[in-house]
């Protein structure tokens, strides 16, 4: 694959005797929405705090863009453009989406205590350029008619298509997505599915655990199984659900 967006080589994480990922890779193209699947326990929720940087490898290496980021923190590498979402996301419930939306920025001048002196016409100006860019990405993630409401309003999937706008603040090239169907109605799954194929089609590259298979089959250009905190099989959806081994690996997992 030429110059992924992300890369991680032989990544192994051990937590006391237990070895959730156990030299696992992966590459990710620009522009691909990729799905990590695998029966529970597989180290598929490991695999990605370690690329989203809550968790440290022992040992292994993650490129994201070309620059080794393993022992990096996870908000430099928002900065680096990548953000990710959580399985369950816990927006501030008294305040607006709006608001929601403005915390979620970073770096801005105002932020500096001088600058306030210093710049003060800077920062109005930023402080305008991101309230119209909040209002843009909730119209984008179909929230705008709510954007007044305090977020304790919003429904599971509501809350989903909240904090990927909240992501969408930073400009990431890459976004990490924590099973975005988990606790999410029929109806709200088709309008994620939709809004993920629309900042895909901008250019955004899209990295997901899910275990909604309906959702990977629908979303992911192509497939990686995950099975004892390794790589099993990989492909679009359709080949890697008639893989024996991916078959066995499932109800091997759903025996035990
Ligand atoms: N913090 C931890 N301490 C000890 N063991 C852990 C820890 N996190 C994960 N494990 C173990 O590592 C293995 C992989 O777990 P992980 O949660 O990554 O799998 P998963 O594929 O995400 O599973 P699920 O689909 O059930 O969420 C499991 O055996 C799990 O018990």
């Amino acid at each position: 694959m030429a110059d992924p967006v992300l890369e991680a080589r032989n990544l192994t994480r051990r937590f006391g005797g237990v070895t959730a990922v156990d030299g696992m890779s992966l590459a990710l193209a620009q522009g691909e929405i990729l799905g990590l699947i695998g029966p529970n326990g597989a180290g598929k929720t490991t695999m990605f705090d370690l690329l989203a940087g809550s968790v440290v490898p022992t040992s292994g290496s993650i490129r994201l863009m070309g620059a080794e980021v393993a022992g990096e923190a996870a908000h430099k590498r928002l900065n680096r453009g990548m953000g990710r979402t959580f399985q369950i996301p816990r927006p501030f419930p008294e305040l607006s989406l709006l608001d929601n939306m403005l915390i979620a920025r970073q770096g801005q001048t105002g932020e500096g205590f001088w600058a306030n002196f210093t710049a003060p016409r800077r920062i109005a100006a930023e402080e305008r350029a991101a309230r119209e860019k909040a209002r843009a990405l909730l119209e984008l993630l179909l929230l705008a008619r709510l954007a007044n409401e305090p977020a304790r309003v919003l429904s599971g999937g509501q809350r989903k298509l909240l904090e990927l706008a909240r992501v969408m603040m930073a400009d990431p090239q890459v976004i990490l997505l924590d099973e975005p169907a988990a606790g999410v109605n029929a109806t709200l799954l088709e309008t994620i599915i939709d809004r993920i194929r629309a900042i895909n089609a901008q250019g955004v590259t899209f990295l997901l655990i899910e275990h909604n298979i309906d959702m990977v089959q629908r979303l992911c250009h192509r497939v990686l199984v995950m099975a004892s905190g390794a790589l099993l099989a990989e492909g679009t959806a359709a080949e890697v659900a008639r893989d024996p081994r991916v078959i066995e690996a499932y109800l091997g997992g759903a025996a035990a």
